[in-house]
């Protein structure tokens, strides 16, 4: 714009004279810009333009069901770029200063990261699996505080969040903002990303159960709370009214790669399919030892938490003897009613308990210079605290014995009593940092504490076990460091990562009959090369198909797309 032509000719002055020419470029960033540095392709573009249209206030968006309040899924398989998208939304809102009015929240922590986001149960202020659920009172300040300003509401990983979550989140919303609690999700906008065929929720049904196909559940029997909650969260999942389906492949440029995962969705893989993947399995010429290089620094997915641990066991004591060090095992603290645990079996038997069984606050933590590790607590996801490097640990000099604690380890082990904090680069830290001689992605990270509940039966020896069916439950806490090693995950940490070489085990625990157990893992990759399969596994796991009301969600969401594409035609 000529600051000088204000439209009024008359105004020009002296006619004579030449008028400066003026050209202004605005480095100001616009929907086209955010959609051009994202190189968001044609469906992430038309999903952009519809959020940050709505959010612009255009009328078009805001017609329609619930008086303009989207209610909008964006579903795509593994690698289609939800994540890439939910970057670019945010991009947006922070670039027109409107970041306070967005709220991004995922299920886990490793899926929160990679959006910059937040869990969703630290954001209702529960632990995972509470047992005392965060109580609503009416005037909550605090509550009415962190909501007040959000008014779009991104879900990432819809797979892997519950019904029972989702009806609590509401009740939270609708209270923060004390509108009716009939009007769905308080009348915020919201947005959920993910992939039915991906990781279901653990305790709690997935979001698209189906509550009018037959149950195994006797009709006459009263449903209970949380079943009546997970059917009125049902019913605002039925009130999605704007979807657009992310297609486009944009982590696996490899094409007969993309083909057999996409057989793998559909339950139809062949031999040609199985062939491929067994070409992949350890000692075969194009995966010759998982010590060699690129394997060696590659995660191993695996599905038990137990298998996890001691996978991780051995890396890390082989990682010491290769740097010439002795290991170091940090022990936690455990305590019951205020007093430290006395009898030693009783020590030993907590302290080689998994961490999936301790609130995630390991008993016996391996730490070698340079391992990977993931934080189990959250500290701060926001700010990328999850996966990093160990550097070191800060202890008291004399709590180091080299008393054997656990046969696990090997003899030489320094076992730390007191450790203080350990220091850990964060791999993506989100963290500023002013002082020059700090590093910002090094961070120390302290013990922390943690309560779990224990059933001593679990624990006894089988001789000692109590003979009738009664369960005594010990309440333990615990303060350790928060981290485990990550040179191997479980399959269901690595939902939501793109991962540069990957080692996958591909044996199936009997009784698994979950899709995802197979696609997550191996739709982690960019091309086949990037997998190795650590062993030989059956045929039948390829052809786990997906269940009736991941299907029929899946065909519910296909036509109202088909509505919105008509509806936004301009943007498809
Ligand atoms: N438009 C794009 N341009 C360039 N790269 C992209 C684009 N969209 C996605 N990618 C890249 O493709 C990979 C997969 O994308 P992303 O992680 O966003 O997929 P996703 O749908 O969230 O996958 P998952 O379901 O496994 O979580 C990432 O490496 C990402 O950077």
């Amino acid at each position: 714009m000529n600051p000088n032509s204000n439209g009024d000719n008359n105004n020009l002055g002296n006619r004579d004279s030449v008028l400066p020419v003026m050209s202004v470029t605005s480095d100001f960033p616009t929907q086209k810009s955010i959609a051009r540095e994202f190189t968001l392709n044609r469906e992430q573009r038309a999903a952009f333009m519809i959020i940050t249209s709505h959010l612009d206030g255009d009328s078009d968006c805001r017609t329609g069901d619930n008086n303009g309040q989207l209610i909008m899924c964006i579903p795509g398989c593994g690698g289609t770029g939800k994540s890439q998208l939910i970057r670019a939304l945010s991009k947006y809102f922070v670039a027109t200063k409107r970041m306070q009015m967005m709220r991004k929240l995922a299920p886990t922590g490793i899926a929160a990261a990679e959006i910059g986001g937040m869990t969703i149960h630290s954001f209702l202020g529960e632990q995972r699996n509470s047992r005392t659920p965060r109580t609503i009172k009416p005037g909550d300040l605090k509550l009415e505080k962190e909501w007040r300003l959000v008014e779009y509401l991104l879900i990432d990983e819809m797979s892997m969040v519950g019904l029972h979550l989702l009806a609590k989140l509401n009740r939270i919303i609708c209270s923060a903002k004390h509108v009716d609690p009939n009007i769905p999700f308080g009348g915020i906008n919201v947005i959920f990303f993910g992939d039915y065929l991906q990781y279901r929720p653990i305790y709690d049904a997935p979001l698209h159960t189906d509550f009018s196909l037959p149950s195994k559940q006797k009709s006459d029997k009263l449903l209970s709370e949380k079943e009546l909650q997970q059917r009125v969260a049902r019913s605002l999942i039925l009130q999605i009214n704007c979807v657009v389906k992310l297609t486009e492949q944009m982590r696996t440029e490899d094409r007969r790669y993309l083909q057999l995962l996409d057989n793998l969705r559909h339950g139809k893989c062949d031999r040609d399919d199985y062939e491929l993947l067994l070409s992949r399995v350890v000692g075969q010429p194009s995966v010759k030892s998982l010590s060699d290089s690129p394997w060696d620094k590659a995660p191993i997915l695996v599905f038990r938490n137990a298998v996890r641990t001691k996978l991780n066991n051995k890396a890390a004591i082989h990682k010491a003897a290769e740097i010439g060090q002795a290991l170091m095992v940090c022990i936690a603290q455990d305590s019951c009613k205020g007093k430290p645990i006395e009898d030693p079996r009783l020590v030993k038997k907590l302290l080689e308990l998994c961490d999936s069984k301790t609130e995630h606050l390991p008993g016996l933590l391996p730490l070698v210079p340079g391992m990977p590790v993931i934080l189990t607590q959250n500290i701060a996801i926001e700010l990328g605290l999850i996966n990093g490097i160990f550097r070191q640990l800060v202890y008291e000099e004399d709590s180091v014995s080299t008393d054997v604690v656990s046969e696990t380890f090997p003899t030489n082990t320094r076992y730390i009593r007191k450790p203080l904090y350990a220091i850990i680069e964060i791999v993506k830290s989100k963290i500023e940092c002013n002082f020059e001689q700090l590093q910002s992605n090094l961070v120390p990270i302290p013990l922390m504490e943690q309560t779990f509940r224990i059933n001593l039966a679990d624990i006894l020896p089988k001789d000692k076990k109590p003979k009738s069916n009664h369960k005594t439950f010990l309440s333990i806490k615990r303060r350790a460091l928060p981290i485990v090693p990550a040179y191997a995950i479980t399959t269901h940490k690595s939902q939501g990562q793109t991962l540069n070489k990957v080692v996958i085990d591909l044996k199936l625990p009997s009784g698994t009959d979950d899709l995802a157990a197979i696609y997550v893992p191996l739709s982690r990759v960019k091309c086949s090369d990037d997998a190795a399969i650590l062993r030989y596994f059956d045929y039948k796991v390829l052809s786990i198909k997906p269940g009736k009301s991941q299907l029929a969600e899946i065909e519910r969401l296909d036509k109202i797309y088909a509505a919105t594409q008509l509806r936004f035609a301009q943007w498809f």
